[in-house]
């Protein structure tokens, strides 16, 4: 109980936001029209019932005129049925695609704001494979919300009208028990309320694993779909290391856990699917067996025992509501718990600082240098990586960051960028400053080769000739006619030339500040000089800082500082001596 109150307030967390957004009054209209119908639909029901015992009984009466008229009515009632029928479902997909569409864009903006996604990796990623949460999920939790939200509404409806349905008709048809009336009212109704409790109870016993695994299935079906995503997207590596073979089973592993709880749903289904099958045969026939004493007695007629039997099987299905929609129940909650998860995740990782000691990110409104105070960065197991107190980047200083691998230089310019939380001190950055981070690997979108090169702005930012005029200042003079073309540029052009590409942007985008993480080391050195010259041409103001390996990078930089293993730093004179011992070691 506890657990379905739970279920209950994560699915009203969910859902309300939606029919409070701007698109509201379109949600509540298409949601109130909806219901309406639904309400509708009971009522034709009901009239159809009454409808029936009027037929029958003019059929048992050889009432030709009646049963003319009783035609005529039910041609009417059949109509209306249709059009309602026909528009709700109408109305109910309309109404899906517009809180699809509003809950995408909500999950989307989350996921991609102030690099959340980012950040839920570094937290751990409770949600894995959000991509399955913001299509399969959020679709799915649209359509069984209606489903099971609209079935559940129409079975309590259906079951409030044909309750008093039952209980009249009960007390025409008292239980004929060896030759005797007993009466108890409304018997029809407690037979019907036993048999559908009796059936749920059941149910729910045989289906209760059901919920559990059909989470797993999805998961399995996830992560086996996001390794293969891996393999195409590491093709080349794969078949460069002949890694096919270990690829293959490492597939096949994961593809064994969607088989193997695939049969254990199938194994499951079977056994629910016997009950509820054995259980929906029964109903067909046990009305009229609870009745045939009262008609056989002559206390009741055809139509009476029609209606009876329509009546009972309405009360019955609205009661075995859960019966039969336990499968989509059980998906349902599967995904409302899986998109729980999604949110909370996005919660922790947009609420990390209030929750642990993060690096405090300045605007300075008069200062034009970059200082980092008091700053020391961990890892997220709350390592210290590196310390560091009164450090300034000048404006329009070059400076070169050296230091061995994994001593945290990458680490620190995700800091500065603001995208690295862990860790206690401030860094300040100008505010209005433009910051560019070029990494070893830039990253291209996949689509037409001009926006790519362009990319955060949007297509149409800068003019063809601006780009062009960039492409081939990079040396890369034959791409420079192949900007309209579309193509997976990162799996299409060497690394020296993506790196070439990434400085292109660069120029574009002209920033105040350009961070270059070894963004030049595939390219050979006198390639590499050439494009430091060109930056000094193109950016006379920019400051840049760069990482990099390669003694011949002194010349383009004014001051050369190195990380320690210890995680301090030391700004280094041009002999690569220590000048300035910078604070305290981080560890
Ligand atoms: N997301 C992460 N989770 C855990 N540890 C991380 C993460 N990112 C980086 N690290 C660790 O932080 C340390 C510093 O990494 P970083 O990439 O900053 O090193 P680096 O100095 O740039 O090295 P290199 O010169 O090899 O590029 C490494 O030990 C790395 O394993």
């Amino acid at each position: 109980m506890n657990n379905i109150r739970a279920t209950l307030a994560i699915v009203w967390r969910i859902a309300i936001p939606y029919f409070r957004s701007e698109d509201r009054w379109a949600g509540r209209g298409l949601l109130a029209a909806v219901i309406a119908m639904e309400l509708a639909l009971v009522a034709i029901n009901v009239l159809v019932s009454q409808w029936q015992n009027r037929f029958f009984t003019a059929i048992q009466e050889y009432d030709l005129a009646r049963f003319v008229t009783e035609i005529w009515i039910f041609l009417g009632l059949a109509s209306v049925f249709i059009a309602l029928a026909v528009y709700k479902l109408y109305l109910n997909q309309w109404l899906q695609i517009r809180w699809r569409q509003w809950l995408t864009r909500h999950y989307l903006g989350e996921w991609l704001d102030e690099a959340t996604h980012y950040r839920m990796q570094l937290t751990g990623d409770a949600a894995d494979n959000p991509d399955q949460r913001i299509t399969e999920d959020v679709k799915n939790f649209v359509e069984q919300t209606l489903v099971i939200g609209l079935g559940l509404l129409s079975s309590i409806v259906t079951l409030a009208s044909f309750v008093v349905i039952l209980w009249g008709l009960s007390n025409k048809a008292p239980l004929h028990l060896y030759g005797t009336d007993i009466v108890i009212p409304g018997f029809l109704f407690w037979c019907a309320l036993l048999y559908a409790v009796l059936g749920t109870a059941l149910t729910h016993w045989i289906g209760a694993p059901l919920i559990n695994l059909n989470f797993e299935q999805q998961r399995f079906e996830a992560d086996f779909r996001f390794n293969l995503v891996r393999v195409r997207e590491n093709s080349e590596q794969i078949a460069l290391l002949k890694g096919e073979g270990a690829e293959r089973s490492r597939l096949l592993d994961r593809f064994g856990f969607v088989i193997g709880n695939w049969y254990a749903i199938m194994g499951r289904t079977k056994r629910l699917t016997a009950f509820t099958a054995s259980y929906s045969q029964a109903a067909v026939i046990f009305p009229y067996v609870v009745v045939a004493p009262a008609y056989f007695a002559k206390s009741i007629q055809l139509g009476d025992m029609m209606q009876t039997g329509s009546a009972f099987g309405s009360v019955q299905d609205a009661l075995s509501f859960f019966v039969t929609a336990y499968r989509s129940i059980a998906e349902w909650r599967a995904i409302v718990a899986r998109l729980d998860g999604f949110e909370m995740s996005v919660d922790s990782a947009v609420n990390l600082p209030a929750h642990q000691a993060t690096i405090e990110l300045k605007a300075a409104g008069g200062s034009r240098n970059i200082g980092l105070e008091k700053l020391c960065v961990y890892l997220p197991n709350g390592k210290p990586l590196v310390a560091a107190d009164g450090f300034a980047i000048q404006t329009s200083e070059r400076v070169l960051v050296t230091g061995p691998s994994g001593s945290g230089k990458s680490t620190l310019f995700r800091a500065i960028a603001g995208i690295w939380p862990f860790g206690t001190g401030t860094i300040v950055v100008p505010a209005q400053a433009k910051l560019m981070m070029l990494p070893q690997r830039p990253y291209f979108p996949v689509g037409a080769l001009g926006d790519a090169v362009i990319y955060p702005a949007a297509p149409g930012a800068f003019q063809a000739s601006q780009i062009r005029d960039a492409v081939i200042s990079v040396g890369l003079p034959d791409l420079a006619d192949r900007l309209g073309e579309d193509g997976h540029w990162n799996r299409m052009l060497s690394l020296g030339e993506q790196q070439r590409l990434g400085l292109a942007r660069a120029l574009l985008h002209a920033p105040d500040y350009l961070f270059l993480d070894e963004a030049t080391a595939s390219l050979d050195e006198p390639s590499e000089a050439r494009l430091y010259r060109l930056l000094a041409e193109k950016l006379p103001q920019a400051t840049i800082v760069s990482i990099g390996h390669r003694s011949t990078l002194d010349a383009f930089h004014t001051r050369k500082v190195a990380m320690m293993k210890d995680g301090a730093i030391h700004v280094l004179g041009k002999d690569s001596t220590p000048v300035e011992p910078e604070p305290s070691a981080a560890r």
